[in-house]
């Protein structure tokens, strides 16, 4: 057989690199002791691969870093609010624009304004800081992904759909003016970075419509969605990413957004909209939590690097590279016999707990595990995705989410296909040895998102 001749390379070439530190295993099981077996506690510098998240963590291009040096620090209507608010409008096609340090900040004004107390909040699987968001604010969140959604297994190409029929139950049981809005998340990080179809989008946005409930996009991963629906929706194969995304945005009424994934920056988000309404409502509140209005906590500087950000993360080449970088490190995880999420996602690869240590109950802990194990073999750093992520329903009960997943989460433009063959390397030889691999227990849980400072000891 010839060798294939289709590789993708990272459209780019480097020209500065930060050196990585090696630890050995001695030091890593110091490191791990002192964090509690919660990677999140652990000191970056005692992490050889960090794929914590792919949240703040890219690679800024030599174009975003100059547009840092244009930066203009000015309190109000800093030049670079408006470079932004051109992108906004130009890239995704919303009419307002309300800059936030980061996602969450844009959720928390989002939630306060949109729900009112016993308010319904269907979502297309929770994502913690919205779902916080949305419980503070008084609501109720309800899961109306589709089944497929919640099987690691299933093939199905676009389970970040929307279960219409889910939807319809809930308008049946309290009525259309008890849903706040339906929260839809492009791409749904918590199911493996899971696409949804512009099929269903446009479902979801019939039915709205008829119901008069709004639409609000969690559009922190849209590129790689608009990616996914290039490839693999019928119809869509000739489609740009850009045209996709603005497609996407289309059958919404606003959006939040954490720039710091698809917008390849280290900080900032915004809240989009196109009911001047509830964005008069949102600007006026930004100056609460956040900053003025045309900055929202962000720097100039930060301002400039996302807004160019969001024309880089539609190009076709840097999505496919993207992606290509996901799917290589799966296949080579596939090739060792390591259970992952199927078909594989946007931002990382899921391992899934439950299938690669079957013998540790989920109130042990297997993925917290897991993550723990695979930093003690050669320092790199996953997240726990799973039962302590999911933390308790409003009666104090533990959630038991059906998916266990250990994320491996990749960093954009910032690790080598080498890196990526060291990853499935090491997490191949835990689970060589994953029979002696123990459970944990909790032995401090915070109030709030517990999986951030939650800290552990080994049975
Ligand atoms: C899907 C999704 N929504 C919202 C957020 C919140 O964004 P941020 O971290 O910028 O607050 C994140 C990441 O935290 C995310 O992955
Ligand atoms: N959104 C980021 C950072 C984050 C991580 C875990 C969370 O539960 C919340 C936020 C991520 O998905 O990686």
């Amino acid at each position: 057989m010839l060798p294939k001749r289709d590789s993708w390379a990272e459209p780019y070439k480097i020209k500065m690199v930060e050196l990585l530190k090696m630890t050995t295993a001695e030091q890593r099981k110091k490191a791990l002791q002192e964090a509690g077996f919660n990677t999140f506690l652990l000191k970056s510098e005692d992490v050889y691969i960090d794929l914590l998240t792919d949240s703040g963590t890219n690679a800024m291009s030599d174009i975003q870093w100059s547009g840092m040096m244009l930066g203009d620090e000015a309190y109000a209507g800093s030049k670079n609010y408006y470079h932004l608010e051109d992108a906004v409008k130009d890239v995704y096609g919303y009419k307002y624009l309300v800059p936030t340090h980061q996602g969450r900040g844009a959720e928390n004004i989002l939630s306060q304004i949109m729900i009112k107390a016993g308010d319904i909040v269907p979502g297309n699987m929770y994502f913690t800081t919205t779902r916080l968001h949305q419980e503070l604010a008084g609501g109720v969140f309800h899961d109306v992904i589709i089944d497929e959604a919640h099987d690691s297994e299933s093939d199905f190409p676009f389970k970040g759909n929307v279960d219409l029929n889910k939807v319809e139950k809930l308008v049946q049981e309290y009525g259309a003016e008890k849903i706040a809005y339906i929260c839809v998340a492009v791409t749904v990080n918590l199911a493996g970075g899971q696409p949804v179809s512009m099929e269903n989008l446009k479902a979801v946005r019939k039915y709205t419509e008829e119901k008069g409930i709004k639409v609000m996009l969690d559009m922190t991963r849209i590129a790689e969605n608009a990616y996914f629906i290039q490839q693999k929706e019928e119809g869509f194969r000739l489609k740009t990413i850009a045209e996709i995304v603005k497609e996407i945005c289309s059958y919404t009424d606003g959006a939040t957004f954490s720039g710091k994934k698809d917008a390849l920056v280290n900080i900032g988000g915004f809240l989009a909209l196109n009911d001047y309404d509830i964005f008069e409502e949102a600007r006026n509140m930004v100056v609460v939590y956040e900053g003025l209005h045309t900055y929202g906590g962000l720097a100039g500087r930060d301002m400039e690097a996302m807004s160019i950000g969001i024309y880089e993360s539609v190009q076709e080449e840097h999505m496919k590279a993207r992606i290509g970088q996901v799917f290589y490190l799966g296949d080579k995880m596939r090739e060792f016999g390591v259970p992952i999420v199927t078909p594989i996602g946007g931002h990382g690869i899921f391992v899934d707990a439950k299938q690669f240590l079957p013998h540790v109950s989920q109130d042990d802990f297997p993925a917290q595990t897991l993550a723990a194990e695979i930093y003690l073999d050669a320092g790199i750093r996953t997240m726990e995705r799973g039962i302590v992520s999911a933390g308790r329903n409003s009666k104090g009960e533990n959630y038991h989410p059906k998916l266990e997943l250990v994320r491996f989460t990749i960093p954009r433009r910032v690790y080598t296909q080498a890196h990526m063959d060291v990853i499935a390397e090491s997490t191949a030889r835990v689970y060589e040895r994953r029979n002696q691999i123990k459970g944990l227990k909790m032995i401090y849980e915070p109030k709030y998102l517990r999986f951030f400072q939650a800290r552990f000891e080994k049975h």
